[in-house]
């Protein structure tokens, strides 16, 4: 019934038509009227920034009294209003990351216990959004953020480091803006929906501690200044009263989203998990075994079935090539299901951009890998190298999207027929 390029596009098609669904506009369409604002000063951070506000200014238009959008570089599309606009370093915070915050801080001191910030935010926000802690300088934070990032650390413990760190986050950004108030739509990328660790959480009461940074630092070998550990020892407020926030999106929504349209297709869909969030050549791995057992034994579910995956799997970064998580899943997927047919896996950040490259995540079947070795390539090796980017570019593996404007984590879809 499906020739591999019909799978292959039915499978793109679910993956993207998910992603279209969790779209903040209409969440944020849906939230605003409900919470009755009058004169806001809207503040929206992270990659969805740009869709979040555009969406809140259809709803308020002149209740905005002023604008300012936060988001990465490449993520916005044109002026709203007469909004400020920022473009910013991800994952690593740059000069332009410090110069709008600098910004939305000299606009929120101005604030009295009359005034309310409409604080949109998504993930991306912990490099999109910071003012270095006191004695702490741009540089120390970009070479910390680098080595936690390649370092296996989770978004949880590089974010509690982060947290210490900084003017504006772990609910630093809301004590700032007291007596004001903190109205805040959350779009969430971290497994649980944690609102202390999506974007580091600015407005939101921290639950870690100076020791959980310090021990987060100790585990993955990072070593640190005397500032900066002065800086650690600071302690995050626990405790706020201003702040009013509302979750608007997540990886279920996207995998409830794919579920539904994978069954509309006519296939045996079903959820395994919402938090993968293990290494990614692991799950890649795993991944593949359950689609084998598919494949050949009916089970768990029986074909043409739909396997959906939601989390935020993490990569210990060891070789020099180029790739991101979901590029590093679908390789280590494609050499446990070579040579097989009627399976096809697809992963990929809803963001649109999968680790420090072009590509949302990969695209893999039984030939990929075969494909590889028939050019004399390894797939092996390129995975050992971490270089999934140019094995999946190699063998017509890449899945790019471009940024989608929204974030809520990782997709995984196996079709098995
Ligand atoms: N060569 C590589 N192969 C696989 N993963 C990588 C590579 N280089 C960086 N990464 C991973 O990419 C992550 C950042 O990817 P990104 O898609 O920007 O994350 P997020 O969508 O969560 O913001 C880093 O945490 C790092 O683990
Ligand atoms: O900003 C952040 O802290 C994280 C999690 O919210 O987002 P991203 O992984 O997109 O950088
Ligand atoms: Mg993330």
């Amino acid at each position: 019934m499906f020739d591999p390029e019909s799978l292959k596009k039915l499978a793109i098609e679910i993956v993207k038509k998910s992603i279209e669904a969790v779209f903040p506009d209409r969440a944020v369409k849906e939230t605003l009227p409900k919470l009755n604002l009058d004169r806001v000063i809207l503040v929206a951070v992270g990659k969805a920034a740009w869709r979040m506000a555009k969406a809140a200014y259809e709803v308020l238009g002149e209740k905005i009294r002023k604008g300012v959008v936060v988001t990465k570089y490449g993520h916005s599309e044109g002026l709203i209003d007469d909004f400020e606009i920022y473009e910013a370093g991800h994952p690593v915070p740059d000069e332009n990351t410090i110069k709008a915050t600098e910004r939305v801080l000299e606009l929120v001191d101005q604030l009295n216990e009359n005034d309310t910030v409409l604080f949109l935010l998504s993930g991306g926000g912990s490099s999109l959004f910071e003012l270095p802690a006191e004695g702490v300088s741009l540089e120390e934070i970009q070479k910390l953020t680098s080595a936690l990032l390649k370092s296996g650390a989770s978004i949880e413990e590089i974010n509690t480091v982060r947290k210490h760190l900084s003017q504006v986050k772990g609910g630093r950004f809301a004590e700032r803006v007291f007596p004001a108030k903190v109205v805040a739509l959350v779009l969430s990328d971290v497994l649980g929906d944690r609102l202390d660790v999506i974007a580091s959480g600015p407005a939101w009461p921290d639950n870690s501690t100076s020791e959980d940074a310090l021990k987060v630092l100790e585990r993955y070998g990072i070593e640190i200044s005397e500032s900066v550990k002065r800086a650690i020892l600071r302690e995050t407020p626990k405790h706020l009263s201003n702040v009013e926030i509302d979750l608007i999106g997540n990886v279920q929504k996207v995998c409830d989203e794919a579920k539904k349209l994978a069954k509309e297709k006519g296939f045996n869909a079903e959820i395994i998990t919402t938090s993968l969030d293990c290494e990614a050549r692991e799950a890649g791995r795993f991944i593949a075994s359950i689609m084998k057992e598919v494949k050949f034994k009916d089970r768990p579910l029986k074909k043409p079935a739909a396997l959906i995956f939601g989390g935020e799997t993490v990569v210990h970064v060891k070789g020099n090539g180029i790739g991101g998580r979901n590029q590093e899943l679908a390789l280590s997927a494609a050499i446990a299901l070579e040579g097989i047919e009627g399976v096809i896996l697809c992963s990929a950040g809803t963001d649109g951009t999968d680790g420090p490259t072009d590509a949302a995540g990969g695209i893999v079947d039984g030939s990929t890998a075969k494909t590889l070795k028939a050019m004399g390539e390894d797939p092996y090796q390129y995975l050992e190298n971490n270089d999934s980017y140019n094995a999946l570019k190699k063998s017509g593996a890449l899945l790019i999207t471009g940024p989608t404007g929204t974030n809520v984590n990782d997709l995984i879809i196996g079709l098995i027929v």
